[in-house]
């Protein structure tokens, strides 16, 4: 796992930027993405590159349960607004949040991922480390499923909401095992809050309670931190960039 830190948050989404845009010239096709405020920077350096997804796909880690895509605090409508207005992917797929049938939503985006496995996955962190919407006690073999929020997420999420009360409290996300596939990984965290849980994957053991800290068993991950992310590490953990 390799660590780099960076002044800001806007350049390493620069960087984060290079390594999807190597990833693409070199063939990579299926580009797992995540949304938040994390990977926003990215997206916007992407909007305004010349990359050309047309002929890649897109599978997206995680919906809200019970949010339709026209939703504005659905992770569908912030993928479109985001990116894919401005980039058209050839195929693009989030899990359905008003799939009446959950079982079988699982099943077919599962399908989905194990037909189209992931070339790069990009990642933020929760403050509790979850990655995707797997909270702590996720199982590191997971597949994709209906979750539970806990309250930690939920605090953390209602920023974007009216009310803590419109904030769903469950999703629908990739598992752990399915991210865990996906050849390539870059994981961004920015800000003072996310320190803690940047620590605890960097310094602690492999644990689902720290879901992230199972990134320290992938070949090919990449951790992104500005300098506040970055402030309860030791700095022989990490290289400066810039
Ligand atoms: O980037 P934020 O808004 O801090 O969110 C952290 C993480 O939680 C999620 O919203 C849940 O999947 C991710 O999309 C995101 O990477």
């Amino acid at each position: 796992m390799n660590i780099f830190v960076f002044e800001t948050s806007l350049e390493a989404s620069q960087y984060a930027y290079d390594l999807v845009a190597k990833a693409l010239e070199s063939g990579a096709n299926t580009f797992g993405l995540a949304t938040g405020s994390t990977p926003e920077e990215l997206y916007s350096i992407i909007r305004d590159s010349d990359l050309d997804f047309t002929d890649a796909k897109a599978v997206n880690l995680d919906e809200y349960y019970g949010l339709p895509a026209d939703n504005d605090q659905s992770y569908a409508y912030f993928m479109k607004k985001h990116l894919f207005d401005a980039k058209p992917f050839a195929q693009t797929h989030i899990p359905d949040g008003t799939a009446t049938d959950v079982e079988k939503e699982i099943e077919d985006y599962n399908t989905i991922l194990s037909e189209n496995p992931v070339d790069l996955q990009i990642l933020g962190i929760g403050s509790n480390g979850h990655i995707g919407f797997n909270e702590p006690g996720s199982p590191f073999d997971s597949k994709t499923r209906l979750v539970d929020l806990t309250d930690e997420t939920i605090q953390a999420n209602k920023r974007n909401f009216e009310s803590e009360a419109d904030v769903p409290k469950k999703a629908f996300s990739m598992g752990i095992g399915s991210i865990l596939e996906s050849k390539q990984i870059v994981l961004m965290a920015f800000g003072e809050n996310k320190a803690k849980a940047v620590k605890e994957t960097v310094h602690g053991e492999v644990t689902p309670d720290v879901p992230a800290s199972v990134l320290k068993n992938h070949s090919n991950t990449v951790i992104l931190l500005d300098k506040a992310a970055a402030s309860q590490l030791d700095p022989s953990d990490y290289e400066v960039i810039g």
